[in-house]
């Protein structure tokens, strides 16, 4: 078995952040965590990628072929397509390790995971290769503290939680930059309590939110009755926090469930790794 976390979340929310984050404290705690760069128009990362989708294909090649002439937009589409149709060679990159941890750092192409079919198939391919997968989907934070918006963050979380049918945990990013008073306000969202996103929403009212009242209402209540949409806060700036959320997803993964079992396998070789 191999595991893979799929790294999505809309455009700037901190997904390359999150993953070289991880590689870091992988290093910390003695384990291994490697990067896939799925972002074709990515500039810079702070990590050393192992596979790169970019040595494949350029989001700048659709762009600038003289037939194909995408846009940015439709060009990054193109590009996980042009993945998709060269499974070969992502195959061989990724090879064959056994117990291998991988994130994989996806573009910040919101509609690539709440409704295009693009990414569901890479993810069937990506467990027809033996990987277990889960879903790990950032928000900024910084939008979620009005009731309005954790409503439509929370509505966006569930697309994607339906389109990708996988494992699914959802991250608050950049928790460090909330303000005192907002952190409370956002803890008052994170129960989830309908009654404290519509009190929110009346007080900061808009013709639309009058409007659409019962209809505000009624989302609130699903997601509050099937606690449909969880979320995790994460905060970089904190060691402690980062390794949680580790923990949270590893088990999701299963990943380490046969651990205890192999490390008996090599006891006297490498015995200071139990824990
Ligand atoms: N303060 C703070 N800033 C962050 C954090 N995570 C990311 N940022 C900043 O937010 C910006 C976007 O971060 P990225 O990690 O590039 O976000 P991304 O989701 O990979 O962006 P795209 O790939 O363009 O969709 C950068 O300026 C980061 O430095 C965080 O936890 N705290
Ligand atoms: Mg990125």
């Amino acid at each position: 078995m191999r595991y893979a976390q799929l790294v999505v979340g809309p455009a700037g929310s901190g997904k390359s952040t999150y993953c070289s984050a991880l590689v870091q404290h992988a290093v910390d705690t003695n384990r291994t965590i490697e990067v896939v760069n799925l972002d074709p128009a990515a500039e810079y990362f702070n990590y050393q990628p192992v596979v790169d989708i970019r040595e494949l294909i350029h989001v700048n090649d659709t762009m600038e072929d003289e037939e194909l002439h995408f846009g940015p937009n439709g060009g990054l589409i193109y590009c996980v397509e042009y993945l998709l149709e060269n499974a070969d060679w992502l195959h061989d990159r990724l090879g064959e390790q056994e117990d291998d941890y991988l994130v994989f750092d996806c573009p910040g192409q919101i509609e690539l995971y709440t409704h295009l079919p693009t990414v569901r198939k890479l993810v069937n391919l990506l467990q027809s290769w033996n990987f277990n997968i889960c879903t790990v989907f950032l928000v900024d934070v910084q939008f979620m503290t009005e009731g309005s918006k954790f409503l439509s963050g929370t509505m966006a979380a569930l697309s994607v939680m339906v389109n990708l049918e996988l494992p699914h945990i959802n991250l608050l990013s950049k928790m460090d930059l909330l303000s005192k008073s907002a952190k409370k306000q956002l803890d008052r969202f994170l129960e989830p309590d309908c009654h404290a996103i519509l009190g929110d929403i009346e007080l900061n009212s808009s013709r639309f939110n009058e409007k659409h009242r019962k209809l505000t209402e009624a989302i609130g209540r699903m997601i509050e009755d099937y606690s449909l949409v969880r979320f995790t806060p994460l905060n970089l700036k904190d060691h402690e926090n980062l390794g949680d959320v580790l923990i949270t997803i590893d088990n999701v993964l299963q990943y380490g469930e046969d651990l205890d079992v192999r490390t008996k396998d090599f006891e006297g070789e490498d015995a200071e790794d139990n824990d």
